[in-house]
């Protein structure tokens, strides 16, 4: 499998190359050359199967030969041994046709461990075979980061450094960042948003020269490889409901628009997904782009779903590739709009193709709470904000067929928020149970490229 630029310029990559470089040359986001297909019958053959071989099926056709079929089955199973629950992302049904997919059993209680703790192995794997060293820098609003931290902290080939906002991340969110205590972790409180973060992430590897001299590796969905392994839960999610003979739908929690754009992936595989549906909440700017066909930053406000407190979603760029024929001078054109103005305006054409795969709705501060606290009562189910953000849009998006809306982090992540919805004040599992008791570490910088610079590079 080949792997080319959204931006059409940077030259293309095999798999394990697009996984370690991030972003590629051109700012663009590497994506697949073609859409692997997988049958019906391949799909049904899905039913009943553990998790971790799902998983292999789903992604070795993006893999190639970068792993053997032993070494990548092995990665694998060493991926999601410590995920607390033997599906791995288990289904709870909450109404007649409405679903949960928990993806909160991993080390760091939010789905991005899903991916991270493949990516920790892939990479593992891959740089001691090379004996490459890599400086991984990402951004976060709070799950992210903290995933990585948990996937990276102690290996030898990696130093990670993690651009957090400041002030804006849960407690819990902070202190899984700031807690560990390996030397190769760098907890970075960045003053500014979580687009101030990403916007220097992104910088630091358009500065060829110093991604070049630390040898710069990025996980966030920036990186190919975070999609492709979310990608797989649509699947045993879908195949437990009944595909391929039935359709399913998907509601999606939206920040950044990895997961869900892991549902479209998954969808152009030959998944029978209906409808996919984005949920924002008050940050709302995918939302407002399906209804307007203008794609307008404003302000980040924050909210009590702190994690998807985004105004410029990265992975959008991966989406609009495909809905402008894959034509990327036609994206980069975009991009640069957005950056220099601040917005663009989709074509016609690329709104309808947009309305044709998406639906989408929003749900405010006060929604959010009510959404809760309403799941509390009538499910049993104390649910986190970005969750409750889903539940409340996927039951005004419901159609015919089943509804699975993501259970992106636990509740606890988030006790404050819960518990002023609820009165339920959702408890740590016991292995995290000392959590504010831990001495923190932390580096609070100006959101400036050249002070992250020296930083990063005084510190390896
Ligand atoms: C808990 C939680 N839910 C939802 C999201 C949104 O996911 P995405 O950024 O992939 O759209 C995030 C952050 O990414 C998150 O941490
Ligand atoms: N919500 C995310 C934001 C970064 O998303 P990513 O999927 O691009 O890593 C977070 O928790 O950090």
């Amino acid at each position: 499998m080949r792997y080319i630029s959204t931006r059409g310029q940077a030259p293309e990559l095999n798999f394990e190359e697009a996984m370690l470089t991030g972003l590629a040359r051109d700012g663009g986001l590497y994506v697949p050359a073609e859409w692997p297909q997988m049958s019906a019958d391949d799909i049904a053959a899905l039913a009943g199967l553990p998790y971790e071989e799902v998983a292999f099926r789903v992604m070795k056709p993006f893999v190639d030969e970068t792993f053997s079929d032993a070494e990548f089955r092995e990665i694998i199973q060493r991926a999601y041994a410590g995920f607390d629950h033997a599906a791995r992302c288990p289904m709870v049904q909450t109404g007649p046709n409405d679903w949960l997919l928990e993806l909160h059993h991993g080390p760091t209680l939010a789905f991005k461990d899903v991916a991270m703790q493949l990516i920790g192995q892939m990479f593992e794997t891959s740089l001691k075979r090379s004996g490459q060293r890599v400086t991984i820098v990402g951004a976060t609003s709070g799950d992210t980061g903290s995933a990585a931290i948990e996937a990276f902290r102690g290996l030898s080939s990696v130093d990670v450094f993690i651009l957090y906002p400041h002030g804006r991340v849960s407690e819990v969110q902070r202190r899984q960042m700031t807690t560990p205590v390996e030397d190769n972790v760098h907890a970075l409180a960045v003053d500014g948003d979580f687009d101030t973060c990403q916007a220097l992430v992104k910088d630091m590897f358009n500065d060829l020269e110093f991604r070049d001299r630390v040898r710069l590796a990025g996980v966030n969905s920036i990186n190919w490889a975070r999609v492709l392994a979310q990608a797989v839960y649509f699947f045993t999610a879908a195949v437990s409901l009944g595909a391929p003979a039935r359709k399913v739908s998907f509601t999606v929690p939206t920040g950044n628009f990895g997961d869900i754009f892991a549902g479209y992936v998954a969808k152009r595989m030959g998944l029978p997904i209906d409808r996919l549906v984005i949920a924002t909440n008050q940050n709302d700017i995918l939302h407002r782009t399906l209804q307007s066909g203008a794609h307008e930053k404003e302000g980040v406000a924050p909210s009590i779903s702190p994690s998807m407190d985004i105004q410029v979603s990265s992975n959008f760029e991966r989406l609009l590739f495909d809905l402008y024929d894959r034509e990327g001078s036609a994206i980069a054109q975009l991009m640069d709009e957005l950056k220099e103005n601040g917005q663009f305006t989709l074509s016609q054409g690329a709104l309808d193709r947009l309305r044709a795969e998406f639906d989408s709705g929003r749900a405010s501060e006060e929604e959010t709470l009510a959404e809760i606290r309403l799941m509390a009562e009538t499910t049993g189910h104390v649910i986190c904000p970005h969750c409750a953000v889903g539940t409340k849009v996927a039951r005004e998006a419901h159609g015919s067929a089943p509804m699975v809306t993501l259970a992106t982090a636990h509740a606890a992540k988030f006790p404050d928020a819960v518990e002023q919805a609820c009165g339920i004040r959702p408890d740590l599992p016991p292995r995290m149970a000392d959590l504010y008791e831990r001495p923190e570490r932390l580096t609070r910088l100006p959101g400036e490229l050249s002070a992250l610079e020296k930083h990063i590079e005084g510190t390896l």
